[in-house]
């Protein structure tokens, strides 16, 4: 996203929402904070328009200008802390520690994220890398990809996850060479690659996602992060993403607000993820959003339930999502062809699948084992 400003001429700019909005500012770099007027002088009502001037305020500018102005906003300048406003939403993980301990896995990793992000920025503020940008290969279509592969096959189409280890599995594959399992992936008929890029917790990195995309695999790439700041969206992309994954469960709906505007800014996919009902809802009430992804994996509790797939596809929900046109991708816990068929009878069109691929000795040829018959290549390239 460009710099938000208010200005009353094209050349002067305001950052919004102003210093009693964090939030906002921390979603913007602070090198993204113009200098010109005291953030103190700030009038919420006056027209909003990006560096680019007013004459080229876009179709995304007004849309940045409800967003600025819509209730959680006023909440937070009224005195609620992000945590509040999660809380609010059902949004159990807390991004700031108020005590020593985190309640569960999940928010362990967050608080984690926070500290290495913050890290991260100072080493590269988000001016620097929106300044690779241009040299990042073009986004691919996601979705596209994934259509294709389930008109094709007639069977969800398969995300393949690379992915060296989890904190419920600890290692999966001790001989793990990233570029060769996502070939093999590509070869075997994967619509798309999830390339997991967490260190700490995942074994992954950058690195890998770049060298993937530079040996030449041509399906669409998926940033497997905990995204908590907008930088991280600049920098997936920077390292050739073409998809992010955005956790409902961790992001307040402004969050994802802003964050999806910045994904399509930047042509990348968002792959939106929700484990419940009020997940769900909420990110059914965000318009724009294309993609879906049904965990079956609590993150929590690491428990997996696939039924949780169907529960939530049932009824007004399920028809909700099919009037939208979403795609709905099955998350966590597919191990056979029962499995695929039973998330595909709840009207999944696509898998995402780690474990049971990537266990086999040969994770490629496992994935005719997972659909019960072999899927076929897509040799086209999605280009956005
Ligand atoms: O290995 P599995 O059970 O097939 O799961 C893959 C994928 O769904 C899982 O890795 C995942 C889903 N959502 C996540 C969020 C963060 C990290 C990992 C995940």
């Amino acid at each position: 996203m460009q710099s938000l400003c208010l200005s009353a001429s094209a050349r002067v700019r305001v950052s919004i929402p102003g210093p009693t909005s964090p939030r906002l500012a921390r979603s913007l770099s602070p090198a993204e904070w113009a200098p010109e007027i005291p953030m103190g002088s700030v009038r919420r009502s006056a027209p909003l328009c990006c560096t680019r001037g007013l004459q080229e305020a876009s179709a995304l500018d007004n849309e940045t200008y409800s967003l600025i102005n819509s209730i959680e906003v006023r909440e937070w300048e009224s005195g609620k802390s992000i945590d509040d406003i999660a809380a609010n939403q059902g949004i159990r993980i807390r991004r700031h520690p108020s005590t020593n301990t985190p309640r569960n896995i999940l928010e362990k990793i967050i608080w984690d994220k926070v500290i290495e992000v913050s890290e991260l920025k100072k080493e590269k503020p988000l001016t620097l890398v929106k300044e690779t940008l241009a040299d990042a290969p073009p986004a691919r279509d996601f979705v596209g990809a994934l259509k294709a592969s389930y008109e094709r096959n007639g069977v969800p189409a398969l995300i393949a996850e690379v992915k060296k280890a989890s904190p419920s599995k600890g290692v999966l594959r001790e001989d793990f060479d990233p570029v060769e399992i996502a070939k093999a992936y590509e070869q075997h008929g994967a619509a798309c690659l999830s390339i997991l890029t967490d260190e700490k917790y995942f074994q992954g990195n950058f690195k890998i996602l770049e060298a993937v995309r530079k040996a030449g695999v041509q399906c669409p790439l998926l940033c497997k992060e905990f995204i908590i700041d907008s930088w991280q969206i600049y920098y997936a992309r920077s390292k050739g993403a073409d998809a992010v994954l955005l956790i409902a469960g961790v992001l307040p709906d402004i969050d994802i607000k802003l964050m999806t505007m910045e994904c399509r800014e930047l042509g990348l996919t968002a792959l939106l993820e929700v484990h419940n009902e009020r997940e769900l809802d909420r990110v059914l009430n965000i318009d724009g959003i294309q993609l879906i992804g049904i965990n079956n994996r609590d993150l929590e509790t690491f428990e997996v339930d696939n039924s949780i797939t169907k529960r939530l596809l049932e009824g007004e929900r399920g028809e909700i999502v099919r009037k939208k046109g979403i795609i709905v991708v099955g998350e966590s816990g597919l191990f056979t062809p029962d499995d695929v068929s039973y998330v595909q009878n709840a009207d999944v069109k696509a898998v995402l699948v780690g474990e049971s691929l990537i266990k086999q000795n040969d994770p490629g040829k496992a994935i005719p084992g997972l659909f019960g018959k072999e899927i076929l290549q897509l040799l086209t390239m999605h280009l956005v």
